[in-house]
C-alpha cells in the first residue's frame, strides 16, 4: 500500500515503435528481477503461473500492462478492438458454463498423476459424462476457454484436454473459484440488467433498490444471501480469496501501526466470517479483536480459532449505536463501498458515541479502495485504473453503492460528525486502500 503522495505517471503512448521498445525493456528488467530472485520463469503450465508479489514487480508489471494493451489497441485499430471487446461476453459465457457444470474437477490435475501421464487429463466425452450434458458443446466450451489459455487441448490429441496454470488455480483454490463462480452466476446475471435499471428509474442513483442486482433479482443483495445460504457461504469465501489478492491482509498489517495498540480491542464493524480479524490476531498476539455482523451465516463461517478468545463475534446491526465503547480502532472494512452516501452516513454517525469514550485513543480506519480524483490525487495508470472502476461498476451493480475518492469521504465523514478529520491515507493503486480518521476534538 502507498502513501497519499505516491503518484504513477499516466503516459500517452504514441507509436508502435515506443511502445514496442518500452515493453521491450520492462520485459528484460521482469526477466532479471526474476533471476536475481531467483524466482522461476512463468509459464502457462500446471504450477507454472506464480509471479512474484512485491513493489518492485508491481511497478514493472503495471507500466508493461499499459504498454502491451496499448500496442495491442493500435495495431488492432478501432474495429478490431471494440469487436474484440463487445463479444467478450461469448468468453464469459464459456467460463459460466464451465463453473456451473464443474469442469474444472472434472479434468485431473498433475497432482493424481500417477507417474506415466495418463492421469492428467480428459476427453471431451469424459467432461461431458461427468458435467451431465452433451459432448458437442462440452468441447465448444472447452475450445473456447482454450484460446484463453484456460485449459489447452493436449497436443496430438485434439479431444483431449488438460489443466492449465489458469484452470488449475480454479481447480485448486475452493475460495479463488467462489469468486469466479460469485461472479459468473449471480453477479453476471444482475450485471446485464444494469441498462434495463437506468432506463426504469434513470435519476434515482445511488440506492439499493434502483440497483442492477434488484432489478434482476427483486431484492437487496444481502437480503437475496440470507435467503440462500449456500450462496452466503460462496459469498464469505469470495471475499476471503478477494483479500489475498494484491496482498490486501499483507497491506493492511503494514500499513497501519497495530503493534503500537498493546492490548488494545479492535472492532471489525462488518466483519463477515472474520477472516481479516484472525489474520491480524494471529499477527498481533496482544490485540482482541470483536467480529460483527449482522448475519449469523456470516458468523457462522467464522473458523473456530485457535487464538484463544482474543477473536470474538457479535451479531450487530451497524446502522444502530456502536455497542462496544471506547476500543482502540473500529475497523469499516469494505463496508462503506456498499453504501449510498447517506446511509453511509448513518453508520458512521453510529460509531461516534463509541469514538468519544477515549477520542484521543481511538480511530476510525476505513479499509476500503481509495479512487483517484482530480481533488484529492491518486493518479494511476489505466491498467490500474481499470481494475478500480471494475469495482466501483460492481457496487453499483450489486447494491446502487459506490467506492469512493479520499475527498468523497471526507464529505461523507464531515456529513455524519464535523469533528471527524482524516488523518492520513494509504493508497493503492491496485486494490484496497486505508483511511486513518479521528475525531478533531481529540486533540
Ligand atoms: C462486503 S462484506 C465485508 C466483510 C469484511 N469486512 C471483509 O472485508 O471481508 C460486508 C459485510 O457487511 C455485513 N452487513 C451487511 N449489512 C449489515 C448490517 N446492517 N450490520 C452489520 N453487518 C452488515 C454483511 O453480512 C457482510 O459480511
Amino acid at each position: 500500500m502507498l502513501k497519499s503522495n505516491f503518484q504513477i505517471q499516466r503516459h500517452d503512448y504514441v507509436s508502435i515503435a515506443s511502445l514496442a521498445q518500452q515493453i521491450s525493456s520492462l520485459a528484460s528488467q521482469i526477466t532479471s528481477y526474476l533471476s536475481s530472485n531467483a524466482h522461476p520463469e512463468p509459464s502457462f503450465e500446471v504450477g507454472g503461473g506464480v509471479v512474484p508479489v512485491s513493489a518492485e514487480y508491481e511497478a514493472l508489471r503495471v507500466p508493461l500492462n499499459d504498454a502491451a494493451l496499448d500496442l495491442l489497441r493500435l495495431i488492432n485499430g478501432p474495429r478490431n478492438t471494440l469487436r474484440n471487446f463487445l463479444f467478450s461476453h461469448y468468453d464469459l459465457a464459456s467460463l459460466q458454463v464451465a463453473l456451473d457444470r464443474r469442469f474444472f474437477h472434472h479434468v485431473p490435475l498433475y497432482d493424481s498423476d500417477n507417474g506415466d501421464g495418463a492421469g492428467n487429463k480428459a476427453t471431451i466425452t469424459e467432461v461431458a459424462e461427468k458435467a451431465g450434458m452433451d459432448e458437442n458443446r462440452t468441447g465448444r466450451v472447452l475450445k473456447m476457454l482454450s484460446t484463453h489459455r484456460i485449459f489447452e487441448q493436449v497436443p496430438g490429441e485434439p479431444d483431449t484436454f488438460r489443466h492449465t496454470a489458469s484452470s488449475a488455480l480454479l481447480a485448486r483454490d475452493a475460495d479463488f473459484h467462489a469468486m469466479a463462480d460469485m461472479q459468473m452466476d449471480d453477479m453476471i446475471k444482475a450485471t446485464s440488467e444494469t441498462s434495463t435499471m437506468i432506463t426504469s428509474s434513470p435519476l434515482a442513483a445511488d440506492h439499493q433498490n434502483h440497483s442492477a442486482f434488484h432489478q434482476r433479482f427483486g431484492i437487496p443483495l444481502y437480503l437475496y444471501l440470507e435467503q440462500h445460504p449456500y450462496k452466503a457461504k460462496r459469498f464469505a469465501q469470495a471475499m476471503s480469496s478477494w483479500s489475498q489478492i494484491d496482498r490486501q491482509i499483507t497491506d493492511l498489517s503494514n500499513s497501519y501501526t497495530w503493534g503500537s495498540l498493546g492490548k488494545g480491542t479492535v472492532v471489525d464493524v462488518g466483519g463477515g466470517s472474520g477472516h481479516i480479524s484472525i489474520a491480524l490476531a494471529r499477527q498481533f498476539p496482544s490485540l482482541r479483536f470483536v467480529v460483527q455482523d449482522i448475519s449469523h451465516h456470516m458468523l457462522s463461517h467464522a473458523e473456530s480459532s485457535e487464538l484463544g478468545g482474543r477473536v470474538t463475534f457479535q451479531q450487530h446491526d451497524f446502522f444502530q449505536p456502536q455497542p462496544v465503547r471506547g476500543a482502540s480502532v473500529y475497523l469499516v472494512r469494505q463496508v462503506l463501498h456498499n453504501y449510498n452516501d447517506a446511509d453511509s452516513v448513518k453508520i458512521l454517525a453510529a460509531l461516534v458515541p463509541a469514538l468519544e469514550v477515549r477520542p484521543s485513543a481511538t480511530r476510525l480506519l476505513i479499509n476500503d479502495i481509495v479512487l483517484p480524483d482530480s481533488h484529492s490525487g491518486g493518479v494511476t495508470s489505466k491498467y490500474e485504473e481499470h481494475h478500480l472502476r471494475q469495482v466501483d461498476f460492481c457496487m453499483m451493480v450489486a447494491l446502487g453503492a459506490k467506492q469512493r475518492s479520499q475527498f468523497e469521504f471526507d464529505q461523507v465523514l464531515k456529513r455524519a460528525d464535523k469533528r471527524f478529520e482524516i488523518v492520513n491515507v494509504w493508497r493503492n493503486p491496485l486494490g484496497i486502500g486505508l483511511v486513518e480518521v479521528r475525531l478533531a476534538s481529540a486533540v
